[in-house]
């Protein structure tokens, strides 16, 4: 089922981002697919590698078993890539503009806002939000959408009941779409508590403190990567109740974003992408118990 989500969560990106499919039925340019998808797969195996030289930093010098080099052809074959779909939207502008019936896409949008600011929306900037984008909003989602049928699929009580609230909501005549999402709470929670006991990112991302600060009574000097355990928190037992139970009822009537479960980080470097991938998830699943 992963890779067939995983075709599903890249298709959505890249039509947002590009108006292509890569994966499945409909793909326009075979060999482009094929560039992207080796692409693809090479930047998780290569952030998925540890490099030595991180932890012995006398390696870096003789970049130890290559992973610099590595990355460093990785960026170039990337960037290739996205500079490559942006100066396709640029020569075809036209073609790709709303009043010909075609719907824009953040390609687009972002290359009007070149012309207004052209400052704070330069090719290069353009090019690290594409990538940013494919890599954050693809896996995560992913993951979330396997461990929450797997959570379901060993809960049959939880999975009946979402069921039920699939048929009374959309019913069985037509298929779950994205209004039809939005009135199922249950689906929502269920959704809550997948992310409390498995996050996507159990660490978050590494953050950096930007002064000497104190957090939790220890002296944090400036400049130290502070990791958040979400993990821990959604499983600390003075938090929640019966914190190991597959639970989706405890979010019944509970607004999830208010403090202590935070599969998105929190603030101001929280995930832009929350409701966009609430949504995903919640209609893939949708449909799977459709
Ligand atoms: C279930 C799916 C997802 C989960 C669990 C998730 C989780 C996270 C987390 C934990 C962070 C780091 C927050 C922090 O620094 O404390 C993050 C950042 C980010 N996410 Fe997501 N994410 C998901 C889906 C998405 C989607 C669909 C998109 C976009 C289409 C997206 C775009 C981003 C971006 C751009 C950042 C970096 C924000 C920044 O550094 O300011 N994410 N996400």
């Amino acid at each position: 089922m992963k890779s067939r989500l995983s075709e599903l969560s890249f298709n959505i990106i890249m039509r947002m981002i590009s108006g292509k499919r890569y994966f499945g039925v409909e793909v326009e340019n075979l060999e482009e697919a094929k560039r992207f998808r080796n692409i693809i797969s090479e930047i998780f195996e290569v952030s998925g590698s540890s490099n030595p030289g991180d932890f012995l930093p006398i390696l870096q010098w003789i970049d130890f078993q290559g992973v610099e080099k590595r990355m460093l052809r990785l960026m170039k074959k990337s960037d290739e890539f996205a500079q490559g779909l942006i100066d396709e939207h640029r020569n075809n502008k036209e073609s790709c503009s709303q009043e010909q019936g075609r719907t824009k896409t953040m390609i687009d949008n972002m290359l009007s806002l070149q012309e207004s600011e052209p400052e704070n929306y330069s090719d290069e900037i353009i090019k690290g939000l594409l990538l940013t984008i494919i890599v954050a909003g693809t896996d995560t989602s992913v993951a979330t959408t396997e461990w929450t049928m797997s959570l379901l699929l060993n809960h049959p009580e939880v999975l009946k009941k979402a069921r039920v609230e699939v048929d009374k909501i959309v019913g069985q005549n037509r298929l779950v779409d994205e209004s039809g999402y939005l009135n199922l709470p249950y689906m929502q929670s269920i959704i809550n508590e997948s992310m409390r006991l498995k996050p996507a990112a159990p660490l978050l991302a590494p953050h950096q403190s930007s002064d000497d600060c104190i957090i939790g009574g220890y002296d944090i000097p400036r400049d130290t990567m502070v990791l958040v355990n979400a993990w821990a928190i959604h499983r600390d037992p003075k938090m929640w109740e019966d914190p190991t139970s597959f639970r989706p009822e405890r979010f019944e009537g509970l607004d999830a974003n208010a403090y202590k479960l935070i599969p998105f980080g929190l603030g101001r470097r929280a995930c832009p992408g929350a409701n966009l991938a609430n949504r995903g998830v919640g209609l893939a699943l949708a449909s799977l118990i459709q």
